[in-house]
């Protein structure tokens, strides 16, 4: 069975232990793709060439001629799960280039048929949404220099970039190291489910305290992007290419796919709220997001995530007793504890998340207003924060606004707590809340990686 098929009923029926190959969720690597491929069966040389200059071909206003030029390919020489990724990639970074080359202010309404119809053909084998993905761009966008050597900013390549130099590498690259950071979590899971329906306290409190464990090594991941991103360089110069054409007033009819549909479709754009890891948690733990947020979660779980790790997440969903409830029944002090430290460390993550947005987005789309209504900035602010696209100013990749939409899912979170006034974290909480963008900086390169490299065992 392949990553793009749903899990059969049988499988899926929780009855059975849960196990995680079930879904296509590796012991060693989580969510992330294994090993992907590099290269494409020689039949494909055409997208490969385009995508892996896709830069160059940006800088020089050239990718649309290319992409025009481009000769119209099978998707049926494509083989196996492995092989698929690599063309939904290739294909993605090609369209994100295509649609963004000249800005917000001159977009396209047409995706040609040499890019639209194969896009469309492999994103339906795969189930993914013809529009660059978490799922592409950080899962599966990835090469160990030394294969021997371990997962660390220097040891790993993007395998294709965009515009945005050093930043475009650290940016998706940090956000892998979350997503490995995650895994023994994630290989937790399951032992929280089983022993629940065994009725095993042991068993399900050490297994939280893994999950609390890595949720901790995560946090101190993301700490990382403080080191290897440029806030300017993010907000004025990689983000347009990440975003989408849903509810983005830069392409408000949505994009057609030439010889696929005649009516514009929409689809938004690339962001780790399409990664499964929180989504994972969240329904472990039992957490209710409130209605609009939970629509926009729940979107992006339905149409933006293999759809394995789709099933995954719905099967947690759907475990009985609920997590919750066994431990409000047990009422044993050592499990209790270990639930209220997961919810309390994920609410510390989110926490540290939305301050990270607040200096990633909040702040130069300020500094950009300000330039734009004083015209004045040095070369270099002129160079990146000043280009950056209005439309997306208080808006998500996503075309969710922002901070209100984070605030709702980390008080949602919190509010999962089974003994909301004794929280046993309550501190770490209100530090990491008070935690804003300009005392990470302070933090050394040399002492984050150290953390983060001790506790990443790959
Ligand atoms: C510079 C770095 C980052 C920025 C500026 C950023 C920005 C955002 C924004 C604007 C949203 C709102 C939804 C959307 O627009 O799509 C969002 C949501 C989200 N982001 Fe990030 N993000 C960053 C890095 C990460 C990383 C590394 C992760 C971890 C894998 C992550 C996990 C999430 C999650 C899970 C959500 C959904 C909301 C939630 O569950 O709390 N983000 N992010």
């Amino acid at each position: 069975m392949d990553l793009s098929e749903s899990v059969d009923a049988e499988n899926s029926d929780l009855l059975q232990p849960l196990r995680l190959q079930w879904y296509y969720v590796s012991e060693e690597y989580g969510f992330v793709l294994p090993e992907p491929l590099e290269d494409l069966p020689p039949y494909y040389q055409p997208w490969m060439e385009i995508a892996k200059n896709v830069t160059e071909l940006i800088d020089s206003h050239s990718l649309r001629a290319c992409v025009q030029k481009m000769p119209l390919l099978e998707t049926h020489l494509l083989q196996g799960h492995r092989e698929l990724r690599l063309a939904h990639l290739t294909l993605s970074v090609m369209t994100m280039g295509y649609v963004w080359q000249e800005g917000e202010n001159d977009t396209v309404k047409v995706l040609p048929r040499t890019l639209a119809v194969p896009y469309w053909a492999v994103s339906q084998k795969l189930g993914l949404p013809p529009i660059l993905t978490h799922a592409d761009a950080v899962l599966a966008n990835w090469k160990k220099k030394d294969p021997q050597g371990v997962f660390s900013m220097e040891n790993l390549e993007l395998l294709f970039t965009l515009p945005g130099g050093k930043s475009v590498h650290g940016f998706f690259m940090v956000t892998l190291l979350v997503e490995l950071a995650a895994v023994p979590g994630i290989r937790a899971i399951p032992e929280v489910i089983n022993g629940v329906n065994q009725g095993d306290v042991t068993m399900v409190t050490r297994a939280l305290e893994s999950i609390s464990l890595a949720i901790d090594c995560m946090r101190e991941a993301l700490k990382l992007m403080h080191v290897y991103v440029e806030p300017a360089v993010f907000y004025g110069i990689m983000r347009i290419y990440l975003s989408g054409w849903k509810d983005n007033a830069s392409m408000e009819d949505g994009l057609v796919y030439e010889d696929v549909q005649v009516e514009p479709m929409e689809f938004s754009g690339g962001s780790a709220a399409q990664s499964s890891l929180l989504h994972c948690f969240d329904e472990l733990l039992g957490v209710k997001h409130e209605a609009s947020s939970g629509a926009f979660l729940t979107r992006m779980r339905s149409h933006y995530m293999p759809p394995a790790h789709a099933h995954f997440i719905q099967d947690i969903s759907l475990s009985r007793p609920s997590l919750r409830d066994f431990v409000l029944d047990r009422a044993s002090e050592p499990l209790t504890s270990a639930y209220e430290h997961c919810v309390a460390k994920l609410v510390a993550l989110r926490n540290y998340h939305i301050n990270m947005v607040s200096r990633f987005i909040t702040v130069p789309a300020s500094r950009a207003k300000e330039l734009r209504l004083r015209g004045e900035g040095s070369g270099e602010e002129r160079s990146t924060i000043a280009q950056a696209p209005t439309a997306l100013e208080e808006r998500g990749t996503g075309g969710s606004g922002i901070m209100s939409f984070l605030k709702t899912v980390r008080d949602r979170t919190r509010g999962v707590s089974v003994s909301p006034s004794t929280h046993p974290l309550g501190a770490e909480v209100a530090q990491s809340n008070a935690m804003a963008g300009p005392a990470q900086k302070a933090t050394t390169e040399a002492s984050l990686l150290s953390k983060v490299t001790s506790k990443l065992f790959l």
